[in-house]
């Protein structure tokens, strides 16, 4: 009875020729496209194959150090990549993990879709909605500036809003750009493209009513080390 059965790798294979319907946002240096990758029950096959494989950082890797201090993260996470790639960010240094083959499969089918090479992922998972991730820019040396970010997301829909640095400022320096909201849903993908990074802080905030998990993959490239 396994003639019909297509096993997940196969059915994501098949999303290589996908051709994305992409919604693209811009305003002043920022630059996104946002469009469905994975219908939904392929998604939550991958989902559900993430949940069952992924175990995530703990201990020193699942902290940040800032203001002079080390705190735990608001959510979980792990990173994959080529062997020796290491990502520094919040004053901790995260090693990649060897790929497994599911991963490796979804960073081939978003370079076919999308035509970049990705060497590195983080995953994030939000356990529920009080998980969340707070304004910052992902603009640290490890990462290839010319390069985009490609953002997975898998399971709860959560909000992600993006901040143009100079909104952030104090008076007088202030300047009155208006924020860009998405509701980050599953099975989306969102390019986030040069150099939107240089100039907007994007957050995942906390959502008290929101229930349920998110796992989102970022997928980046990083500079090789020398
Ligand atoms: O969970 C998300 O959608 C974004 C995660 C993120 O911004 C990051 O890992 O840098
Ligand atoms: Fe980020």
């Amino acid at each position: 009875m396994e003639a019909n059965y297509r096993s997940l790798e196969q059915e994501l294979e098949a999303v290589k020729n996908r051709k994305v319907l992409w919604r693209k946002i811009t305003a002043e240096n920022l630059d996104v496209d946002y469009g469905l990758l994975l219908p939904r029950l392929l998604g939550s096959r991958l989902l559900d194959r993430l949940e069952s494989e992924l175990e995530y950082f703990t201990g020193d890797l699942a902290k940040i150090f800032v203001y002079g201090k080390w705190h735990p993260i608001h959510r979980q996470q792990v990173a994959f990549g080529d062997t020796g790639l290491t990502y520094t960010f919040s004053g901790n240094t995260i090693p990649a993990l060897k790929w497994t083959p599911v991963l490796l499969c979804v960073r081939d089918i978003i370079t076919a879709v999308t035509g970049h090479y990705f060497n590195f992922v983080l995953i994030n998972r939000y356990r529920d909605g009080s998980d969340h991730i707070s304004e910052h820019r992902d603009d640290e040396r490890d990462l290839d500036p010319a390069a985009p970010i490609a953002s997975l997301s898998l399971g709860r829909a959560r909000d992600f809003i993006f901040k143009h640095c100079d909104a952030r400022k104090p008076e007088p320096y202030k300047r009155n750009v208006s924020t860009v909201k998405l509701v980050l849903e599953h099975g989306y993908l969102l390019m986030m493209n040069p150099p939107t990074n240089k100039m907007w802080y994007h957050s995942l905030p906390p959502r008290k009513n929101c229930h349920g998990v998110r796992v989102n993959l970022t997928f980046r490239k990083m500079v090789q080390p020398s």
